[in-house]
């Protein structure tokens, strides 16, 4: 990148945004980024890679780095390896974005800010705040949270409506070290369109298989092809499950669930590429695979 194509900013760093399992943290890195960079869904533990989001406003550049939903309920070797990545996201952040649900601060969540390295500023970050209904209950849980660590500041948001995003920019500015931009200004990932491929496929089975499936299934693209044909992206996926009744639950009656995930799949591949996209999925059943930390590596969760 040359010099003059460089964005006039005078900080630039690394965010980190943790919180435990659907606080909103994919949700406000997009409400931050302002472009869908990672993925939402109802149902918990739909982030497992590490994922930029690049937001440049005037005189600031943020890094974000979206660490994996932290599980405290089951502990096999998938949540060991998740709760790994959490620390090794956070070692060389410049600043984290601590997310909790405004009212609520639960053992899980006490449990992930206990685990943030002492030297780093944290900003505690009360999303979802547009669901409180009596402001005034604010005040004593801002209080009594407040006393779990030495925060850099304490910034009630909410993600969806949105509200205060501006007031959270700026307190996360100030902890941003001084220097030019790192990434070109209209940068917003720096994932390929393979792993965004993976990423759509893997929200829509969290969308449309939801609680009936553990969420120890994962998506490995087979292959993905820009070059064979103009215009269009040939991609093979396989979708891994941990038995042949979860590959039941998958597939669904008559294959009527693998071909709405495969349509809806395609077609928001379709519009993030701005192509035409031949997808086909197939379920493969990988027993034991979450269980087993060289398997998972295999898959690219290290
Ligand atoms: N009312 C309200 N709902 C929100 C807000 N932010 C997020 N949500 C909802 O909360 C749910 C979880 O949001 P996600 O962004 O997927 O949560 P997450 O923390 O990334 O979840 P994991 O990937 O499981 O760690 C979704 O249904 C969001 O729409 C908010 O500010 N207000």
């Amino acid at each position: 990148m040359s010099e003059a194509e460089q964005a006039p900013v005078s900080r630039a760093g690394y965010v980190a945004i943790v919180g435990r399992p659907n606080v909103g943290k994919s949700t406000l890195l997009n409400a931050l980024v302002g472009q869908k960079v990672s993925i939402t869904a109802d149902k918990a533990q739909t982030t497992r890679h590490r994922i930029l989001g690049i937001d440049t406003q005037p005189g600031v550049q943020f890094v974000f780095v979206d660490t994996p939903g932290y599980q405290t309920k089951h502990s096999n070797a998938l949540n060991r390896v998740l709760n790994r990545a959490v620390t090794t996201a956070l070692a060389d952040v410049d600043v984290v974005l601590w997310v909790i649900e405004a009212l609520r601060c639960g053992p899980d969540d006490r449990k992930l800010l206990s685990l943030l390295p002492a030297n780093k500023p944290v900003i505690l970050v009360m999303n979802k705040v547009d669901r409180v209904e009596r402001k005034n209950d604010l005040l004593p849980f801002v209080a009594e949270v407040s006393k779990l660590r030495d925060f850099a500041a304490i910034v009630p948001v909410s993600a969806t409506k949105p509200i205060q995003l501006d007031v959270l920019r700026a307190e996360t500015a100030k902890q941003l070290p001084e220097g030019e931009a790192m990434f070109p200004e209209d940068e917003v990932t720096d994932r390929s369109m393979r792993f965004m491929a993976a990423e759509l496929i893997r929200e829509k089975v969290f969308r449309l298989v939801g609680d009936e499936l553990p969420y120890e299934s994962t998506v490995v693209i087979e292959r993905f092809d820009e070059t064979s044909q103009p215009g269009r992206i040939e991609v093979h996926a396989n979708l891994l499950v941990a038995s042949e009744s979860q590959r039941a639950i998958m597939i669904g009656a008559g294959g009527e669930r693998i071909k709405r995930i495969g349509t809806e799949a395609r077609k928001g591949m379709e519009a993030m590429f701005e192509c035409g996209v031949h997808l086909e999925l197939w379920v493969k059943v990988k027993s034991g695979w979450a269980d087993n930390e060289a398997g998972l590596r295999a898959y690219g969760y290290d």
